[in-house]
């Protein structure tokens, strides 16, 4: 199985992802981990990152997916960019982590020690596109805790 947690930064990517791969025994990767320098800094400074600076991102991440079953925490804020992801990884499940922005910045902001400044938020929300309903989205609510998102997607999956 191969899944892709998607959602705005603060959305809780990295926290669902890596207990859902957990719970399904499967290998996870954080997306974070994948940007080139160039692009942390790019956020760092608050400046949103463009396609031209995401598109080698995905594709190495789509190339880890693509090598093995696992669960991937990635904003994937367009379509084009689940697209990508789709190409390399045929048949994969996307989960979107859904939230009111003001809750999602709230949490963001609140998070210590991350490089994604809170002045970027604007520009995620802007930048998203929600998965359309022909992508067969999980859509998560991220008032609920992390427990029952997890039961939730295990029934799902
Ligand atoms: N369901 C939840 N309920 C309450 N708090 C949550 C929930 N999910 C995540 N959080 C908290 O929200 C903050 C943001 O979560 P997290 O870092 O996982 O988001 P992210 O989408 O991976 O962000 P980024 O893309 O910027 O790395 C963290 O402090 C996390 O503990
Ligand atoms: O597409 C993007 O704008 C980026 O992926 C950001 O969202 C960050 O990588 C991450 O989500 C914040 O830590």
């Amino acid at each position: 199985m191969r899944v892709v947690v998607m959602g705005v930064s603060g959305s809780g990517k990295s926290s669902f992802g890596a207990a859902l791969a957990e719970a399904l025994s499967l290998p996870f990767a954080d997306a974070d981990a994948f940007h080139p320098a160039g692009n942390i800094a790019k956020m760092q400074a608050g400046i949103p990152l463009t396609d031209a600076d995401r598109w080698p991102w995905l594709d190495a991440l789509g190339a880890w997916l693509a090598a093995q079953p696992g669960v991937v925490a990635c904003s994937a804020l367009r379509r084009a960019y689940r697209d990508r992801l789709r190409e390399a990884a045929p048949g994969l499940r996307l989960i979107y982590l859904e939230g009111a922005p003001d809750l999602i910045a709230a949490r963001q902001a609140a998070r210590p020690g991350h490089f994604m400044p809170a002045s970027l938020m604007d520009s995620q929300f802007a930048t998203l596109e929600p998965p359309g309903a022909d992508e067969s989205p999980l859509v998560l609510d991220v008032t609920e805790p992390l427990e029952s998102l997890i039961a939730r997607a295990k029934e799902s999956l």
